[in-house]
């Protein structure tokens, strides 16, 4: 016995010998490139494994970092190339393996298949908008949560706002007129700004200021930059992620001294004209602090007393979820306007037919629900250019998407809105711009199914009925009391994605005051 361990021993000891010696003999440029040609076989097999049966490039061009470079600028053409190449496609960057869908159904299922998928931040989110943020709940928890914003955001709830938010459109339309008479200017920088002012008053009310407005509008676009899909995941200091971070900070400091100030003015019995307000006395009413008006309805979700750090945080949510497809929609919807001056004369005509003749009518929901054609054509601009193209999730788990194929667990999974939006088996002529095609009754009045402007099931937009209702009463006053005209360049009908989608010239507008009570 003794024998053979020293026989093994020395045998065992010759061979790590002779290993070593030959390891010691390559050069180490000789190891670095036999660990490359391992870790890039190693990411080829596994795209392969990932790739499966569905549409993708054969092998990653690119090694380990795929189509990166491209996706640090990216372009719509691109999109649509990769959606109209199959149902299900895909394609990898660095470790992340990500899977398109493009077919209604799918992305329908995607949305609609909460045990399997959330939604997909990137990985700077989670320090910009704070870990404690409602929008990283999961299952139960976020439905719960979720129960308690849907309120604030309904038909009766807007209603409240409106007056505030009439005052915010009065304001910027005089200030298009006076920034661009005779002098035509790109109006994506106005309308994003409009846009931070008219969401920030409808949230704070006049908690808020407006230096504070003109601050958080003016610094916007470095969150939205922050928070591109493929981004640094570390805040180094003075770099796009870190500027981000200070303005979401700032903002979040601004919106928690409003709160603080909102939950003293709600005990004291203010009637609630802002989110916030609505917000509070459904918590106040909640413990029993605010006893309900006779014939009020009892509260259907409760809600517990939120601190004024937690309100600030959602509220940034909201001014996040809301600024960049709204501004996105802002722009398209004058575009289009512009460019189709009967649509603009149709909208005047309603309108003054709804105020019977009068243009000063204050804005009511009552007046919002009675313009049909002005809603048709918001709808029919959400169709024609939808500001959120598509919407990232992640597969918590390994999702059997299909009879043939699995979403890999850990992969990013996007359902695409466009191609539905765009599907000539509900839409005829669906690249046309056809506010009559929403008629109700019509095909695309009943494709409810199609509809995935605001995504669908527990993650929808929560801001949907506010989008249709405000942009409504926007256009409308816009047509009455203003002219714009639109600088058309070869650049107006190309697409630039920046978050949502905008027309690659910026829009260069001209506004000019009319008479309201005309309609040619
Ligand atoms: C044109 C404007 C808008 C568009 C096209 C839009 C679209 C969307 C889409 C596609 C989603 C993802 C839905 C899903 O995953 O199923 C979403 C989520 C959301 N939107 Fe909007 N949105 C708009 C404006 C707003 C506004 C004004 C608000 C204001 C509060 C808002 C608040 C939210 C929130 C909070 C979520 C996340 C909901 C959750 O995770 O539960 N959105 N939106």
């Amino acid at each position: 016995m003794e024998v053979m361990d020293n026989t093994t021993t020395s045998f065992v000891e010759s061979s790590n010998l002779s290993l070593l010696d030959k390891f010691q003999s390559f050069s180490w440029l000789q190891i670095l490139i036999s660990f490359l040609v391992i870790a890039i076989t190693y990411d080829q097999i596994k795209y392969q494994i990932y790739k499966g049966n569905i549409v993708g490039p054969k092998y990653k061009i690119w090694p380990f970092i795929g189509p990166f470079l491209e996706s640090l600028d990216p372009k719509f053409e691109e999109y649509k190339d990769k959606w109209y190449s199959g149902p299900l496609s895909c394609v990898s960057i660095f470790h992340k393996f990500v899977v398109i869908a493009s077919d209604t159904q799918l992305a329908r299922k995607i949305f609609q298949s909460p045990s399997f998928v959330k939604p997909c931040v990137v990985d700077v989110a989670v320090k910009i908008l704070r870990p404690t943020n409602w929008v990283f709940l999961d299952g139960k928890a976020h439905v719960d949560y979720r129960k308690g914003l849907n309120p604030l955001f309904t038909k009766k709830a807007l209603e409240d706002y409106i007056p505030e938010q009439e005052k915010v459109m009065d304001k910027y339309l005089e200030k298009f007129v006076e920034v661009s008479k005779g002098n035509p200017i790109p109006f994506f920088p106005e309308f994003r700004e409009y846009m931070c002012a008219i969401s920030l008053r409808t949230f704070c009310g006049d908690y808020i200021t407006e230096e504070q407005i003109k601050m958080i509008a003016d610094n916007y676009y470095k969150v939205t930059a922050a928070l591109e899909l493929v981004n640094f995941p570390i805040i180094i200091p003075y770099t796009k992620t870190w500027y981000g971070k200070v303005i979401a900070d700032k903002s979040m400091k601004i919106f928690e001294k409003c709160a603080t100030m909102c939950k003293k003015e709600i005990l004291n019995g203010k009637k609630p004209n802002c989110v916030m307000d609505a917000w509070v006395l459904s918590m106040y009413q909640s413990n029993g602090e605010i006893k309900l008006n006779e014939g009020e309805e009892e509260i259907k979700a409760k809600v517990r007393l939120f601190s004024d750090r937690e309100i600030s945080e959602a509220i940034f949510t909201f001014l996040f979820a809301s600024q960049d497809a709204s501004s996105s929609l802002c722009c398209w919807l004058f575009q289009l306007i512009s460019d189709r001056p009967e649509i603009a004369q149709k909208i005047r005509e309603e309108q003054l037919r709804i105020r019977n003749g009068n243009p000063n009518l204050p804005l009511t929901s009552e007046l919002i629900d009675k313009m049909e054609y002005t809603n048709m054509v918001v709808r029919e601009t959400l169709r024609y250019r939808p500001p959120v193209i598509m919407v990232p999730y992640v597969a918590k788990k390994a999702y059997p998407i299909t009879d043939n194929y699995t979403v890999p667990k850990g992969a990013m999974i996007i359902p695409s809105v466009y191609p539905a939006l765009h599907d000539p088996e509900v839409y005829e002529n669906p690249d046309e711009f056809l506010p009559e095609r929403w008629v109700e009754g019509s095909s695309a009045w009943e494709a409810k199914k199609n509809w995935l402007v605001f995504g669908t099931g527990t993650h929808v937009c929560l801001g949907q009925t506010y989008v249709m209702m405000s942009f409504t009463a926007l256009i409308g006053k816009a047509c009455m009391f203003t002219d714009f005209k639109h600088k058309i360049t070869p650049l107006s009908e190309e697409i630039k994605v920046f978050a949502t989608i905008f027309p690659k010239d910026d829009l260069i507008l001209e506004f000019s005051k009319r008479d309201p009570t005309t309609i040619e």
